[in-house]
């Protein structure tokens, strides 16, 4: 996994005071990872436009127009006077060499957006915003410099954005390049050192970003198992018997040796997964809330008083009743409208979906400050997930999930990983990922996978 900042202007400030590296040296370091970008994928003489705005983010700009000056073919484009003395510096070195300045955007093959970065205060204003929306109607590849303009340091939009193919940020990986409204814009991420080893710049976080190899798989190296080794998990059932059967078929193929529904009427089940109407006695990890509906209040108050591993999905959220199981070390798995319903059951705040998604950091931190125990799992196109203080960042879900059932698959995967045994948070994160990753290794076409489709490509990881 790889580490992630809320800011990273302190760690710039730590490589000048401990390092003795200069705001030059590292402007320069910049530049040659935005060079690189173009040099290892575009041949000599391509056009590139470089746009850039008055801050640092387009004196980085202007630093690389001066490096691929002769080489390629540089278009620098400098809508508004400057106003950063390095960015004055860098027009000078530039000019000196030859590079000249263009009065009006052109189409290239390369399009290179430093206008505004993470010093983006404002709203952008309106010659910014046609800029970008020209920029945006190229058919340019694409790279933002730090991070697309028009995103702010939040990951939050308020008029547009520039659409990168590729983000070349600084030093370190920001949040606000993993929010959900940041996800269509940033394109493939790439750090660039700032003079540094990144293991160098980098100090303590919090905050981490999910890689393929953090997937830790169910591991079948005992030989002498049984079916009872991977243990029982229970999966309640509710009025949408639907939801629990289908997360009922996600754990079973996911490896849990025995998966049971409790349920008191009749169920349609697949030949292997078996019917209860209680805990069953060995019964390792429970699933509740998914499709629960209607309920037994007595019923479901028992089940959250287990001390078994347990994950809450869906319903049980906008309920008083789940504040019982929030002292213990219980999954939770709410989408952001489920998310805004148990922050206000908790007391927390009393917000709105889009008020949630501008601040899913900020609100994930609050409830875990609360409830340190609980492993939280925000759904989203960035699925956050967290316990106490650390937030882990999943990226690899794509909107071929945006379909009913998807989380009833999450569900029961999160269940089965519990009942086999992992640690709460170390299941949300495997599940997660195995989510994520298999709904990607699903290649008929992007918008016709089904949970039992999800639940194949899982058992095929
Ligand atoms: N160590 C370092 O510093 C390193 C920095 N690096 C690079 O620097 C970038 C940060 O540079 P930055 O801080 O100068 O901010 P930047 O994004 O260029 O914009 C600030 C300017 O824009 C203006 N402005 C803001 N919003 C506006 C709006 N809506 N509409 C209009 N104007 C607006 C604002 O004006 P003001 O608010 O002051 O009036 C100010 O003049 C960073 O992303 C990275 O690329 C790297 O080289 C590595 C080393
Ligand atoms: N655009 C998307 N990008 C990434 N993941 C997505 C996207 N849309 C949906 N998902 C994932 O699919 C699942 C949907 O869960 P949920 O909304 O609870 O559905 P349901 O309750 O119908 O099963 C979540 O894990 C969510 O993160
Ligand atoms: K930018």
């Amino acid at each position: 996994m790889q580490n992630i900042y809320y800011e990273v202007g302190s760690l710039d400030k730590r490589c000048y005071e401990q390092f003795a590296l200069s705001e030059d040296l590292l402007m320069e370091h910049a530049a040659l990872a935005l060079e690189k970008e173009i040099t290892k994928t575009f041949d000599k003489n391509s056009s590139v436009l470089i746009v850039s705005g008055m801050g640092n983010n387009g004196a980085d700009g202007i630093a690389l127009a001066r490096l691929l000056y002769k080489t390629y073919d540089v278009k620098l484009y400098i809508p508004f006077e400057l106003k950063s003395p390095m960015a004055k510096l860098q027009l000078k070195r530039a000019q000196l060499l030859g590079v000249n300045l263009i009065n009006e955007l052109q189409e290239c093959d390369i399009v290179v957006d430093s206008l505004f970065g993470s010093g983006l205060k404002r709203d952008l204003n309106e010659a910014s915003q046609k800029i970008i929306e020209t920029l945006n109607s190229y058919n340019s590849y694409k790279i933002a410099c730090d991070i697309p303009t028009g995103i702010d340091f939040k990951g939050d939009i308020s008029t547009l954005a520039f659409f990168a193919d590729v983000t070349v940020t600084m030093g370190a990986l920001k949040t606000s390049l993993f929010t959900d409204t940041a996800k269509d814009y940033v394109g493939e991420i790439v750090v660039a050192n700032l003079g540094v080893q990144r293991e160098v710049y980098e100090t303590k976080t919090d905050l981490f970003l999910l890689e393929k190899e953090d997937l830790k798989l169910p591991l079948r190296d005992k030989k002498n198992a049984h079916k009872g080794t991977f243990g029982h998990l229970n999966v309640v059932i509710g009025s949408k018997k639907g939801a629990g059967v289908i997360a009922a078929k996600a754990a079973f193929g996911f490896g849990a040796g025995l998966v049971s529904v409790i349920c008191h009427e009749c169920v349609d089940l697949p030949y292997h997964i078996m019917q209860t109407h209680n805990l069953s006695e060995n019964c390792t990890a429970i699933a509740l809330g998914m499709g629960l509906g209607i309920y037994d209040e007595k019923e479901i108050e028992n089940i959250l008083q287990s001390k078994l591993p347990t994950i809450i999905d869906a319903d049980l959220f906008y309920e008083d009743i789940i504040k019982i199981a929030l002292q213990k070390e219980v999954v939770l798995t709410p989408h952001p409208k489920e998310f805004c319903a148990l922050l206000n059951v908790c007391e927390l705040a009393d917000i709105k979906v889009k008020e949630l998604q501008k601040n899913r950091f900020k609100y994930v931190e609050m409830f875990c400050k609360k409830y340190p125990k609980v492993v939280l799992l925000l759904k989203g196109a960035n699925v956050l997930i967290a316990q106490n203080e650390k937030i882990f960042v999943n990226t690899f879900g794509s909107a071929v999930l945006s379909k009913g059932g998807s989380g009833d698959v999450l569900g029961g995967l999160v269940g089965s990983l519990l009942a086999q045994g992992y640690k709460p948070l170390d299941a949300a994160i495997s599940a997660s990922l195995a989510h994520a990753i298999a709904a990607s290794n699903y290649k008929k076409n992007n918008y016709s996978l089904i949970p039992s489709d999800l639940v194949e490509e899982v058992k095929r990881l």
